[in-house]
């Protein structure tokens, strides 16, 4: 057992020029550890280098400098344990159309070099609910059962961890539910889970940790929790009763309308209570008819932190 399921040090990637376009620097430096047992977010805006990082993780891509070791093992030294310890369930659906379910299990654990006596096909397919499916033809699946698929290649070796990259781009609500059942089961059991996903309610719900990239760098890792915590930014929702007239507000107290009539106050929790907003709008005449309050959430704490390391100030 190990404390880190990933343990990445300096690591960078430069791809190299085409024709078309110049030398392009994805991974800029990246020191990342990832807690064994955990589930982790990588999260970043588009091209911020999740996918350089994952594909580097898998073997996939080569590196430029640095150094990644997967459960342990040394990408560079022990090429293969560590290749082993990882499963990717990538992006895109790709999938060979001519393959039943069952038969792009047995020939991914082929790949993987999986005994047959240890193959789990059947498990596999009952687990993301494709066990009816065995021997339909993969293009025959629907976009949802082709991504179900593509968990269950993801686990024909037993990886240590499982990388998910946005698993849930597109898909409805009861196949995310159950992608997120399985991914819970499949941490209780011990893997450790990487995901990258666009939805950050996602994230702030299923992640126990969260790295956020930009710009090929890491620039904040922390708990969910505390990262939530970092922004302040409360929202203070009123409703009127009868006609309104904007009150006149403490300083840093920011007010806009929405629709139905509701005004929502913005205030920073660390420097107010939600008592002095109530006291400065009773104050300024208005009847309330309702209230409630709004918690700064992982989008609050993302656009901070991104549009942050684009300040020319923060690049230093
Ligand atoms: N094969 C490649 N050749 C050249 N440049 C590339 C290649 N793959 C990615 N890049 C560039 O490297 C940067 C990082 O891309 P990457 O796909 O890793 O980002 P990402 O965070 O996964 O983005 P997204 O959320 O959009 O998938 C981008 O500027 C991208 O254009």
């Amino acid at each position: 057992m190990t404390d880190a399921a990933i343990e990445i040090t300096g690591l960078k990637k430069t791809y190299a020029p085409s024709a078309k376009s110049p030398a392009k620097v994805a991974l800029d430096g990246v020191d990342l550890t990832v807690p064994a047992g955990s589930i982790f977010g990588l999260l970043g805006p588009n091209g911020a280098g999740k996918s350089t990082m994952i594909n580097i993780m898998a073997g996939l891509v080569l590196k430029s400098a640095g150094n990644v070791k997967i459960w342990g093992f040394d990408q560079d030294v022990n090429p293969r344990q560590s290749r082993a310890a990882i499963g990717v369930m990538p992006q895109e659906l790709v999938l060979d159309p001519f393959f039943t379910p069952r038969g792009a299990l047995d020939v991914q654990a082929g790949l993987w070099g999986v005994p047959k006596s240890q193959r789990r096909t059947m498990e596999l397919l009952d687990l993301v609910g494709l066990a009816d499916k065995a021997d339909a033809y993969a293009r025959s699946l629907s976009g949802g059962m082709r991504r179900r698929l593509l968990l269950a290649k993801a686990l024909v070796h037993s990886p240590r961890v499982l990388v998910l990259d946005e698993p849930t781009a597109g898909v409805d609500i009861e196949l995310r539910n159950m992608l997120w059942r399985n991914v819970r089961r499949l941490n209780e059991q011990g893997t450790t889970i990487i995901l990258t996903t666009h939805y950050l309610e996602e994230a702030q719900e299923m992640c126990d940790e969260i790295a956020i990239i930009d710009q090929g760098r890491v620039i904040t890792r922390d708990t969910t929790a505390n990262l939530v915590g970092r922004v302040g930014a409360k929202t203070l929702v009123v409703t009127p009763d009868g006609p309104a007239q904007i009150p006149a507000l403490p300083e840093g107290v920011s007010v806009s309308e929405r629709p139905g009539g509701t005004l929502a106050f913005g205030y920073d929790a660390r420097v107010m209570g939600a008592g002095t907003v109530l006291d400065a709008i009773r104050a300024g005449g208005m009847r309330i008819a309702d209230v409630r309050t709004e918690e700064a959430d992982l989008e609050d704490v993302f656009l901070q932190l991104t549009s942050k390391a684009r300040e020319p100030s923060s690049a230093a």
